[in-house]
């Protein structure tokens, strides 16, 4: 059987978007660079990690690993909308709560109901919301904002239960594999790069994003990080519509590649929503080997 590492401890929500992608044996992992570090020691066959909520944004600590450590390949995406359970000890009240624990992200997405519902908490990060649980538990805060499934793992109390300040926020997961065969390309495609174009050339993002236009391809995201180093420096992060094996897709990237200073794959796998990302007309792959086939013929003299 598969082992997959998750985000866990057990009761995250990495858990439950592990779990979505079948049978396997799962192991939890504290930390997002100690699950890919299990993926590319080889310690399992796949890692389950966050990636982006529509709240919050970025999961840092994903997109730093993928672009600059060792590759890895996303080969499955999960998205799961994101409410949240406060746990207390039992008999605690919202007047007691002095501490409220969680990851970042979480506690961004209950900012406004923490300040209205328990106006005595300090917010207080912890490496995953599951992990606050565990300290909630342990005695050393008072409350933890947890996915719900996390009161079964757990001895907790439920205070509240259905939290967002966004009824509507997801969050994005990737499962992650070392490099070796691709899924097959489904019409339901994404894929995903991380791109540092030429700095100093005008026009450089402009050109990097015509690539993509002139091929009819969507992008689905971009996002910057900067290379840390000085200002002016950027890693920008692209989803697309569609699948490296697609001709317009192969021939966008090679062209990103011919025209930026360092071009990382980082998958082509099947969207979560299913979503279609087919060609639109004049960029499919028999348009693209009808004109390969008469260029061949030109060339020839024919
Ligand atoms: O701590 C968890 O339960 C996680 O799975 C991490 C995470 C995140 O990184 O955004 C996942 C979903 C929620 O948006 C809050 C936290």
């Amino acid at each position: 059987m598969s082992r997959i590492a998750y985000f866990g401890p057990r009761g995250t929500f990495t858990e439950q978007a592990a779990r979505t992608f079948g049978d396997a044996e799962f192991v939890a992992v504290e930390t997002v660079p100690l699950v890919l570090a299990a993926v590319r020691a080889g310690d399992v066959d796949a890692g389950c990690v966050p990636v982006e909520n529509s709240v919050e944004g970025a999961v840092t600590a994903t997109m730093d690993s993928l672009a600059e450590d060792e590759p890895l390949y996303a080969v499955g995406e999960a998205i799961l909308s994101v409410r949240f359970s406060i746990l207390t000890r039992p008999g605690v009240k919202p007047e007691d709560v002095k501490t409220v624990a969680s990851h970042p992200h979480a506690l961004a997405q209950v900012r406004y109901w923490v300040a209205d519902n328990l106006p005595n908490a300090v917010p207080v990060a912890t490496t995953s919301t599951a992990s606050a649980a565990v300290r909630v538990n342990e005695g050393e805060f008072d409350a933890a904002v947890s996915a719900p499934v996390a009161v079964m793992h757990y001895p907790l109390q439920e205070l509240a239960t259905g939290i967002a300040d966004v009824d509507t926020a997801v969050t994005r997961f990737l499962l992650l594999r070392r490099p070796g065969n691709l899924p097959e390309p489904t019409g339901r495609d994404r894929t995903s790069l991380a791109v540092i174009i030429a700095h100093d050339e005008p026009g450089s993002l402009a050109n990097t994003l015509s690539e993509l236009a002139l091929r009819g391809i969507n992008l689905t995201r971009i996002e910057s990080r900067p290379l840390r180093g000085q200002f002016g420096e950027y890693r920008f992060y692209l989803d697309l519509d569609g699948h490296v094996a697609e001709k317009r897709v192969g021939d966008a990237l090679a062209a990103l590649h011919r025209n930026s200073r360092q071009v990382r794959f980082l998958g082509s796998y099947p969207k979560a929503d299913e979503s279609p990302s087919e060609a639109p007309p004049r960029a499919t792959d028999s348009d693209y080997e009808a004109a390969a086939q008469w260029l061949a013929k030109v060339r020839e003299g024919l």
